[in-house]
């Protein structure tokens, strides 16, 4: 039998690995005076000198990385993810010989092959950093190829337009700006101590009286907190309705999950995921009973390819799926599924006041929630939509 060539697309040419600086993917990287590093309670918040300042431990040591992958044909997909240079050596010395030379439909297999050959040194982290960028810029590249936006190679748009609640420091103007709720970081943790807790309270309080009764009103805890810590909070801020509590303790602490998710007040929900990744470890916090909402990060979780299979374990298990983060990667695939019904917008506002693109300024077209929605069609674009801001200075440290 005669096997047919099934595509018909042009081969892989060639893998490029970038690093840029400055915001975008890694959302940390930001200038002085932003609300995302001030006095956000941290697990090295234990160290009085690292408590003012997540840049003081180097939350923005790696910076932004760039894949690019060209066809044969001159099609270019790419995608950025957080791993700067490091990561870039993993794209270019390890992972493109499992793309160079192969059709870019294949894309199971060159995540099993990028998977399973890093395995003795990866599994999660940065390693799946990397994997995730390239086969971000796999689906860019499938989608460019295919002239089809990505979420219609996903199955397609479930709903007509997509809705956001934000995450910064002032939810009483996400309100104001349409927004559906607004997640705010804990000032305090441990460390700080009863005098901290209170604060916490305070602030949420304020925040409650200026939003009013019905606005969603969430903390993200940002792996600061212990269980003992995490449930007093849960507990006292049950009167000022808090909808979720995110990422209270270390995300390898899936006991404490399990802990915490039964200690929380009736209604109020248990959120985590975004430091986790692929379908084992999110296999860990399903079946341990971890949490409510699953958050994995697009561009860290294993990418696309590994999100669809997170998402159908989720979906078994009666869980939501709402992605950390993560831009145009994250509203193709939310827009697709029914676990998935809102998504996330982080406000890259330094004073939380305006909407501004996630990853500005590294995506040029990258759409943004106006009246804390998105239609559906903003995303009827080839691949993600979006084409890379080539004026910025990249850097290539391991071209072969
Ligand atoms: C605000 C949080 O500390 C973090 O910077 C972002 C995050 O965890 C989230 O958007 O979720
Ligand atoms: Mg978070």
């Amino acid at each position: 039998m005669v096997r047919m060539e099934y595509t018909g697309l042009p081969r892989i040419k060639h893998v490029r690995a970038f690093t840029v600086r400055g915001g975008g993917a890694d959302y940390h990287d930001q200038g002085e005076g932003h609300w995302i590093d001030d006095h956000i309670a941290t697990p090295m918040a234990r160290y009085p000198e690292y408590r003012q300042s997540r840049q003081s431990f180097g939350i923005n040591a790696l910076g932004t990385l760039v894949v690019e992958i060209e066809a044969e044909d001159g099609t270019i997909g790419f995608a950025v993810t957080t791993g700067g240079e490091p990561a870039c050596f993993l794209v270019e010395r390890h992972l493109a010989r499992f793309l160079e030379g192969r059709n870019p439909a294949e894309y199971e297999k060159i995540w099993d092959q990028m998977y399973f050959s890093t395995q003795y040194y990866g599994r999660k982290g940065l390693v799946v950093n990397a994997i995730s960028g390239v086969d971000l810029a796999l689906w860019d590249l499938l989608g460019k190829l295919r002239g089809e936006p990505v979420h219609a190679l996903l199955g397609g748009a479930v709903r007509d337009e997509l809705q956001f609640y934000a995450t910064g420091s002032r939810p009483d103007l996400a309100k104001d700006m349409g927004f559906i709720g607004g997640k705010m970081p804990l000032h305090h943790g441990p460390a700080g101590g009863i005098e901290g807790l209170r604060k916490n309270i305070a602030e949420l309080a304020t925040m409650r009286e200026r939003v009013g009764p019905d606005f969603w009103l969430m903390l993200d805890c940002w792996m600061a907190l212990d269980v003992d810590y995490a449930t007093r909070l849960a507990l006292a801020a049950n009167e000022h309705g808090l909808k979720w509590i995110e990422e209270a303790i270390s995300p390898d602490d899936y006991w404490g999950y399990a802990a915490l998710k039964r200690n929380v007040p009736r209604g109020m929900l248990v959120t985590t995921g975004e430091h986790e990744a692929t379908r084992w470890g999110f296999r860990m916090l399903l079946e341990m009973d971890c949490c409510d909402i699953l958050q994995p990060d697009v561009g860290w979780c294993g990418g696309m390819t590994e999100l669809l299979k997170i998402s159908a374990l989720a979906d078994a298990h009666g869980k939501l799926v709402v992605p950390h983060g993560s831009s145009v990667y994250s509203y193709h695939f939310v827009i697709t599924r029914h676990n998935s019904p809102f998504a996330e917008f982080l406000m890259m506002h330094p004073a939380s006041s305006e909407v501004v693109p996630m990853f500005h300024p590294q995506l040029i077209g990258e759409p943004v929630p106006v009246n804390g929605r998105l239609r559906a069609s903003a995303l009827d674009k080839p691949g993600f939509g979006v084409e890379l801001n080539r004026d910025l200075p990249m850097h290539r440290p391991y071209a072969r």
